[in-house]
């Protein structure tokens, strides 16, 4: 049950909402990937039956569980409910993945190595080496910018503030106030990174190549935009004047 690279039990969650047509394929290819890992499903009710074909998985493979919730509610707070899940399961390494192949399970063995010596890992596409595969340059763009307002508002160390390849040691993480994070969509990432930061882990970039999703659509919004901009401006500020009015 303990991963091979003396991190403890390792748990891969995987928000889901209408992936039936990428869940399996990804599943099978974490599992080929990291053996040991286990896998949570954290399915809002998707309406083409993703929570179905997951239980089915869930049947015949100890490793994989699933999290039914009752509706679309964000990324985020499938997110939070998988790591409280993970905790009190007793899990050392809490992983974030997307369930549509963009993010490679193949390259989840190089982001655990890099947690021996970290806290958080985040897969970066922003660093060198790093690349994506197949986005539309608008998307690239969208994101690229994304991560660099977010970096210059919040003063983060950090390249791919956005990205939602990511591996935290459990331990760090149940140091941080989850019951504080409000974040819904993407922006949860950033928030996520900023109280990572803020909290003094080991932050550590990795490499990852980033592919399209073949099958299925993007969940992105104009609210998710909408959500991660005023958040992004409101935190920069509020902590910018805290500063000044502390020195
Ligand atoms: N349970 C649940 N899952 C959701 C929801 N919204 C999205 N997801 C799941 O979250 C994952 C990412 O959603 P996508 O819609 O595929 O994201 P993307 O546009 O490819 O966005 C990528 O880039 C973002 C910005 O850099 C990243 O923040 C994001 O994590 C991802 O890597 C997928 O597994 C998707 O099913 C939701 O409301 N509920």
């Amino acid at each position: 049950m303990r991963s091979d690279s003396g991190l403890g039990r390792v748990l891969v969650i995987v928000p889901t909402y209408n992936e039936a047509d990428d869940i399996t394929v990804v599943a099978g290819r974490l599992r080929a990937s990291v053996p040991e890992a286990h896998l949570l499903i954290a399915d809002d009710n998707s309406p083409d039956g993703t929570g179905k074909i997951a239980d089915e998985m869930a049947e015949s493979d100890g490793h994989i569980h699933v999290m039914h919730r009752p509706g679309k509610q964000g990324l985020g707070a499938a997110y939070l409910a998988g790591f409280r899940w993970g905790i009190q399961h007793d899990y050392d390494v809490l992983v974030e993945m997307d369930a549509d192949g963009s993010h490679r399970p193949e390259e989840l063995p190089r982001l655990l190595t890099a947690l021996e010596r970290a806290d958080l890992v985040l897969g970066s596409r922003w660093v060198t080496g790093g690349r994506v595969v197949n986005w539309p340059r608008s998307r690239e763009w969208l994101s690229r910018c994304g991560s660099a307002y977010s970096r210059f508002m919040l003063r983060l160390p950090v390249r791919d503030v956005t990205g939602g390849y990511r591996a935290f040691r459990a331990g760090a993480l149940t140091g941080l106030d989850l019951d504080e994070v409000r974040s819904q969509g993407y922006c949860f990432q950033v928030d996520l990174a900023r109280r990572a930061v803020s909290a003094g882990f080991r932050v550590v970039e990795v490499p990852i190549t980033f592919v399209e999703r073949e099958h299925g659509v993007s969940k992105m919004s104009r609210a998710i935009v909408v959500e991660a901009l005023w958040r992004v401006t409101v935190w920069g500020l509020t902590s910018r004047l805290g500063a000044r009015r502390a020195g």
